[in-house]
């Protein structure tokens, strides 16, 4: 990216006709612009109405302006807001002038954030918040999203590594007194319970936590069984809609199909699958082994038997493999029971409809169980969970050591903590993580 000394524009809604516009401008000569094509600067933070014309005079539009001097803006510079139609033509005309200005040039994803987190408005947690608010699709990512946007993560993290510091500095006055036994003996008795309720509540997080990553990216539920189970009718069914193709000929799906439910507040992919069985035609087998990795991979496999058939179908499960639930289908033909039988069996007709509304229900309580309630999670990504996992194993290893012989090994222990720690908000050496989180941003963020 380049140097935050350019001024850099950007449609920050969304891209196509639409009855509003947004064009965001940021940097030092944001207010130039405005300037130049509104011919005034109006009072900070203030909506006004102005006409908007181009380097020739011509009218673009006429539409709302604001100006947001730093540092109270978003990015923390100079920023202007214009709020034109959003007609094609308008927002072509805006941006094209906006590119024909000296020192102006059209942002990179993610540079208005990036400016933000530079000009210390925001941390990384609060800057990937704001990248999951935008992709919120229910209502747990949102509430998720929000709360990391609000920064309530990032303080967690930033207690516990105030606290390490805190630690830190007793540990390094003992090796400054290493000599005088007395002062040794007081800093060695803080650190050790400091360290270990650290470690502890570290570890609480990480132990209790797929949820916030469970949360951001969603659970899988794997449709899967021999072949004419019923498993692409029971995904039609669950989804509402003729997704999959349903027919009497054992062998009909191959590819998985994916169908995205929300269930109990969180995003469920349904996965049908082909029938898994031994075939002596390549394109089945080819579609048996992906059955077989999807159920590998799945959070939860539903294994479909048709209970009007002579077999049970649980031959050809694979033998190892996640959670799974048991499912008779077709019940209308042999009368048997709709519903949730026990914990884990179910019966339904994906035709009558029998049952399926059951199994909705468990799965939704199923989703909800499995993401947790109440309180929202710290650990939202990968990135977190590891620095957390090597901020925790730093502190078993200061916990493992003598303070007393060794304080500057527990010292060097507990600053591999801090700076993994450090690492989750963004307050040190961050550099490399940063160019991953913010290419994920649209431009305009
Ligand atoms: N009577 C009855 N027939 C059903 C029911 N569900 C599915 N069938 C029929 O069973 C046959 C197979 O259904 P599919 O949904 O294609 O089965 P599948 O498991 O996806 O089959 P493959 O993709 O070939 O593995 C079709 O003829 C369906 O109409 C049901 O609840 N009751
Ligand atoms: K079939
Ligand atoms: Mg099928």
């Amino acid at each position: 990216m380049n140097s935050g000394t350019d001024t850099i524009f950007a449609l920050s809604s969304g891209s196509g006709k639409a009855g509003v516009a947004v064009v965001r401008i940021s940097g030092p000569d944001a207010g130039a612009a405005l300037r130049d094509l509104t011919g005034g600067i109006p009072k900070e933070r203030h909506a006004v109405l102005r006409s908007i014309r181009d380097r020739n005079g011509e009218k673009i539009d006429r539409g709302l302006i604001l100006w947001l001097p730093g540092p109270g803006s978003f990015t923390g510079e100079d920023m202007a807001e214009f709020q034109v139609h959003g007609g094609r033509s308008v927002v072509s005309g805006l941006i094209e002038t906006l590119a024909g200005m000296e020192g102006l040039r059209p942002a990179e994803p993610g540079e208005f954030a990036r400016r933000a987190f530079g000009n210390g408005k925001l941390d990384l947690t609060e800057i990937e918040g704001l990248a999951d608010l935008i992709d919120a699709e229910t209502v747990l990512q949102r509430r998720q999203a929000l709360r990391q946007l609000e920064g309530r993560s990032g303080e967690i993290v930033e207690d516990w590594r105030r606290r390490l510091i805190g630690a830190i500095a007793l540990c390094e006055a003992g090796i400054d007194f290493v000599d005088e036994d007395d002062v040794s003996d007081e800093v060695g008795a803080d650190i050790t319970p400091i360290v270990a309720h650290l470690r502890a509540e570290i570890c609480g997080h990480l132990e209790e936590e797929p949820r916030g990553e469970s949360i951001r990216t969603g659970l899988t539920v794997v449709i899967a069984g021999p072949p004419n189970a019923g498993k692409s009718s029971l995904l039609n069914a669950l989804a509402r809609r003729d997704v999959a193709i349903v027919a009497d000929v054992p062998g009909t799906t191959r590819d998985a199909i994916e169908v995205r439910l929300e269930l109990g507040g969180v995003p469920v992919t349904m996965v049908d699958t082909a029938g898994i069985r031994a075939s002596g035609d390549e394109i089945e087998m080819e579609g048996v082994r992906r059955a077989e990795r999807h159920v590998a991979d799945a959070d939860l496999v539903l294994w479909l038997a048709d209970s009007s058939a002579e077999t049970s179908g649980l031959e050809t499960r694979p033998r190892t493999g996640p959670e799974t639930w048991w499912v008779s289908t077709k019940i209308d033909l042999v009368d048997g029971v709709a519903g949730r039988i026990d914990a884990v069996r179910f019966g339904l007709s994906a035709l009558s409809g029998a049952g399926v509304g059951e199994l909705l229900r468990g799965l939704a309580e199923w989703a909800t169980n499995r993401v947790g309630s109440g309180t929202i999670p710290v650990i939202t990504r990968v990135r977190h969970r590891r620095e957390l996992e090597s901020a925790a194993a730093a502190l078993e290893r200061a916990g493992g050591l003598d303070y007393r012989s060794d304080p500057d090994l527990v010292a060097e222990e507990l600053r591999a903590a801090a700076n993994a720690l450090g690492r989750v908000t963004g307050r040190i050496d961050v550099e490399d993580v940063l160019d991953a989180i913010f290419r994920d941003f649209c431009i305009g963020k």
